[in-house]
């Protein structure tokens, strides 16, 4: 890709980052009517002019219904979609919204929105216009939050989202070149005033940016860091992934034994809170907890490892956790799922399926690619 981060993409260009998805049956290109997403809607439809066969494309814009010009943006956006001949379709947020955390009540709204317009459409992915500059600001809103080697990495090409794909082929571009794209293209778009309001963290943090890349803390570079911390967290979910085999093996296969306590104690703190993040997230009724409870449920279990029972077979440590309990024995270390809560007319509440213990059970997907930030 051109070094110059001012100038238009070319075709040329474009064709190879949108080559992964050239024999997708279908994609839904989630377009809001601002530059980047306007910039991949024009450079998705020259790209699929181009060929002879490729996916049948169509756009989405949601409403969230926080702005009054919001359904004029859209009806922009679908005028613009027609002159490109793609069909457009507009899908409204209509739920309560919260007073506090509204920003991540939209995107959930819109995703879910996305996904139902996606399986509408037939389509197994849905196209973002995520940034290198949206990259950036991510490492620094995680970065900002204290989070781990996951975090860090950041947004990845393709994600998988609720079982479609969620895809962002123009990661590594800066913001810049598709606004260039648009001005040579002669594309007009709308300024989301929420992109600069002062009560969003990410907002805030844009306007430090000029300030950082003053000092070398650039998209480019806070990009490229996002990209090698990527590559450690795939080395690192490899080790997490001989270590499960390891002691499963140790185990002789018998799947409500759980672990050996002290082979699990031996192994790299990194490591026992991946796999602890690994187990909580299968076994547990209540989904993967944040990285800080995983860290702190592996120091209680070290300590209460060390600490000297008279009786082998004796409980050490018995906790609850993200819907599961954890128990220590000099021997083993046992994850089962916790008996399922009590709602308010006695009925039971469980978030997930049942399951029974550590081994034994299809592995759900629990990358960092779910979208939850460690
Ligand atoms: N209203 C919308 N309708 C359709 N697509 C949208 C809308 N808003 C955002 N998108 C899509 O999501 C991409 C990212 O948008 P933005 O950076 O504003 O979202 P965000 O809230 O930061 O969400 P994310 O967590 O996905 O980064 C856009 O480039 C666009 O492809």
């Amino acid at each position: 890709m051109s070094g110059n981060d001012e100038a238009p993409l070319t075709a040329r260009e474009a064709s190879h980052l949108f080559a992964d998805w050239k024999s997708a049956p279908a994609l839904v290109l989630a377009v809001s009517g601002g530059p980047d997403s306007l910039a991949l809607m024009w450079l998705a439809a020259r790209w699929r002019k181009a060929l002879k066969r490729g996916p049948a494309l169509s756009v989405v814009t949601i409403d969230h219904g926080l702005r009054p010009e919001a359904a004029r943006e859209a009806r922009a956006v679908k005028q613009f979609a027609r002159s490109l001949d793609l069909p457009h379709r507009t899908l409204r947020w209509t739920g309560d919204k919260p007073a506090s955390g509204l920003p991540a009540a939209a995107r959930e709204a819109r995703y879910r929105l996305l996904a139902r317009a996606a399986s509408a459409a037939g389509a197994g992915y849905i196209m973002t216009a995520h940034t290198r500059d949206d990259q950036a600001e991510t490492v620094l809103m995680r970065l900002s939050r204290g989070s781990g080697i996951a975090g860090l990495a950041a947004m990845a090409r393709e994600t998988e989202r609720q079982g479609l794909m969620l895809v962002r082929p123009l990661l590594d571009v800066p913001k810049q070149r598709l606004v260039a794209t648009l001005a040579r293209a002669g594309v007009e778009f709308a300024i989301d005033p929420s992109n600069s309001d002062p009560r969003f963290t990410r907002p805030r943090l844009r306007e430090l940016m000029p300030l950082l890349a003053a000092e070398g803390c650039d998209s480019r570079n806070l990009a490229r860091f996002a990209a090698r911390a990527a590559r450690a967290d795939a080395a690192l979910e490899l080790l997490v992934d001989g270590a499960e085999q390891f002691l499963a093996l140790q185990s002789g296969g018998h799947s409500l034994l759980g672990y050996d306590a002290t082979a699990f104690c031996a192994l790299a703190a990194e490591i026992r809170i991946r796999l602890l993040l690994r187990v909580l997230g299968r076994v547990g009724r209540e989904g993967i907890p944040e990285l800080g409870k995983a860290e702190a449920l592996d120091r209680a279990i070290q300590t209460a490892a060390a600490a000297v029972f008279p009786a082998r077979r004796q409980i050490k440590l018995k906790q609850t956790l993200a819907g599961a309990v954890i128990s220590l024995t000099a021997d083993r270390l046992v994850i089962t799922p916790a008996p399922p809560r009590r709602g308010r007319g006695g009925e039971s509440v469980s978030k997930a399926p049942e399951t029974s213990s550590i081994e034994g059970r299809a592995r759900r997907d629990l990358s960092r690619k779910s979208g939850r930030m460690r």
